[in-house]
Formats: C-alpha cells, structure tokens, sequence
C-alpha cells in the first residue's frame, strides 16, 4: 500500500505530514536516510520540515518534528497550528485540540475565522541552561558570546527550541544567507540555534523578522521564531503593556499575533507565550517507492 501524505503550510512554512496513528509502522518515515529523501526539494517531495502524527494517550495526538537535515526537534509552531486545525476538522466540536510534542503538551483553539488556530506554546525558557548556550550568561544580553558582522548582544530563549534574537535597525539588510549557517553552528550554542534578525517598528506594534532555522536554513516563517522574537521584544522593553504585551510578527511568508504577559504582569495566561496565525493544507499525495526505500 502506498503511503499518503499531506502537504501544509503555515505562513510558506512547508511540511509533509504522514500521519502513523493508525499504523505506527509510517513512523520509518523519521528514519534520517527516508527522511531526508523526502524533505529533499530538488529529488524527493521537498519541504522545510518532515511532520509525523502518532497515537497518544494523554493527547490527541503525538507530533514528532524533522527538519530537512534529518534531525529531530522538539517544536514547531508553524506545524503545530497546522495540526490543530486538523484535529479540529476530525472533531469539530472539541472545546481545545490537544498536540504531544518533545518539548510538552500545546494547546490549540479555535479562531472566529476559521483558517486561524491560537496555540497555546507554554512558559518560554529563559535560563542559560534551558536554551541552551554554553556559558553561564544573562540570555537577555548575549554581548560578545555570539557575534556576526553587524549583529551583537543576541537575546535568547527556549520556546522547546533554541533561538537567538538580534534586533538591528534594519534586518531587511543583513546578510543572512551567507551568514546564518555559520551563527546557527556558533560553540555558543551546543544544540545548535534557530537565528533571527529582527527590527521593532517605531510605534511598536510590530516587528520585522527575517530567520535562519536550524536544520533547514532560510525560510518564510517561523512560529517559534515569531514567538522568541515577541518574549526577547518584551524582556527588554521593546513592546509592553502599553500594547497588551502583544506584537505581530511579520515573516516573508505572512504575520503572526504574538501575546505574552510576563510573570507578575497580571494578564491573562501569564507567563505564556499564545501564537495566533494562518494554516492552510494544500494538497494530498502518495509517496513514491522510490523516496520510501
Ligand atoms: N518551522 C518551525 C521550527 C522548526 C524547528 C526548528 N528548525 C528547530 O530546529 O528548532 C516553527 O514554525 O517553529
């Protein structure tokens, strides 16, 4: 039997999505040779990241997320709204859409439009530790640990990834292309990092954002990228209560609504990062043996 398979995007982020909660046996699909056959955009189906759904007991479902290197990773907030509207197409009535992933359990809800899923995506970390990087530093003001040309002081945290945020006056002019490998592979950041150069628009209502995703490089948009940039805007004062600890991220691929009240703020869910934005699936297909192996 031919194995099925969904094409969706969130923002221009692309992800096949095989779905194993049936058959665990597709779960092969994360095997790095298989995987990256099929993430490949030149030989194989292509896309940014390889999703794979499987059963699981205390969710509605389990996501395992790959990038197009092969490796495994522990979120994905593009595909995480992606696989929420599924399973609110499986169960339109459910009051939340429940997703496992490595990095916790995210919650998903319904938009009044209905192309839109507000995630949920939990505490960010904001630790050394829990990024992580390789020395004992504020992760606010990374000054010195991690520099590219034009780019200093990073701001980093975990959002069940690792991001590094550098805000500049205009990121539309860093070149991040022949740079971004080089920052996502700095010794500073033992797990390797998700890159971004961002500016903050003068009234503050939103940011810019250009990203260099570990494992896949360039790509449209990034929802955990959106959502490190909103939590480093707001640690540092860049956007606060004057905007309702809210921002809107805009991505080559499209913007996403970025809420997060910090701990002792009072909002509402505070301490949470909520993610508010498009997803779209664009077609069905079946994989080729020869991608399969
Ligand atoms: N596209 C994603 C992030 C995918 C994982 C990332 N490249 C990593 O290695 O952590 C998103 O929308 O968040």
């Amino acid at each position: 039997m031919p194995v099925k398979f969904r094409k969706m995007f969130g923002l221009g982020n692309d992800f096949i999505v095989i779905d194993a909660r049936q058959d665990s046996k597709l779960s092969a699909a994360a095997e790095p040779r298989r995987a990256t056959a099929l993430t490949d955009r030149k030989t194989g189906i292509g896309c940014d990241q390889l999703i794979i759904l499987e059963a699981c007991e205390d969710a509605m479902c389990r996501m395992r997320i790959i990038n197009a290197d092969g490796s495994e990773v522990g979120a994905c907030g593009n595909a995480t709204r992606c696989i929420g509207g599924l399973l609110f197409q499986e169960k339109p009535d459910a009051p939340e859409a429940t997703i496992r992933t490595k990095a916790g359990l995210l919650r998903c809800f319904k938009c009044e439009d209905p192309d839109m899923i507000t995630v949920d995506m939990g505490e960010p970390g904001l630790k050394w530790e829990q990024v992580p990087v390789s020395k004992e530093v504020d992760t606010l003001h990374c000054k010195e640990a991690c520099e590219g040309p034009g780019l200093t002081d990073c701001a980093c945290c975990s959002m069940g990834n690792p991001h590094a945020t550098f805000f500049v006056d205009d990121c539309e002019k860093v070149p991040l292309q022949e740079i971004g490998h080089d920052l996502e592979h700095h010794a500073f950041f033992p797990e390797r990092c998700n890159v971004s150069v961002v500016t903050v628009s003068k009234d503050k209502k939103s940011i810019r954002m250009r990203v260099w995703e570990r494992g896949t490089g360039i790509t449209l948009a990034c929802g955990t990228g959106a959502c490190a940039t909103a939590v480093n805007a707001i640690r540092r004062g860049y956007v606060g209560k004057a905007e309702n600890y809210t921002t809107e991220v805009k991505m080559d691929g499209g913007s996403l609504v970025i809420t997060y009240a910090p701990p002792g703020s009072g909002g509402e869910k505070e301490g949470h990062v909520l993610m508010t934005g498009r997803f779209d699936t664009a077609f069905t297909g079946e994989i080729p043996d020869s991608l399969w192996g």
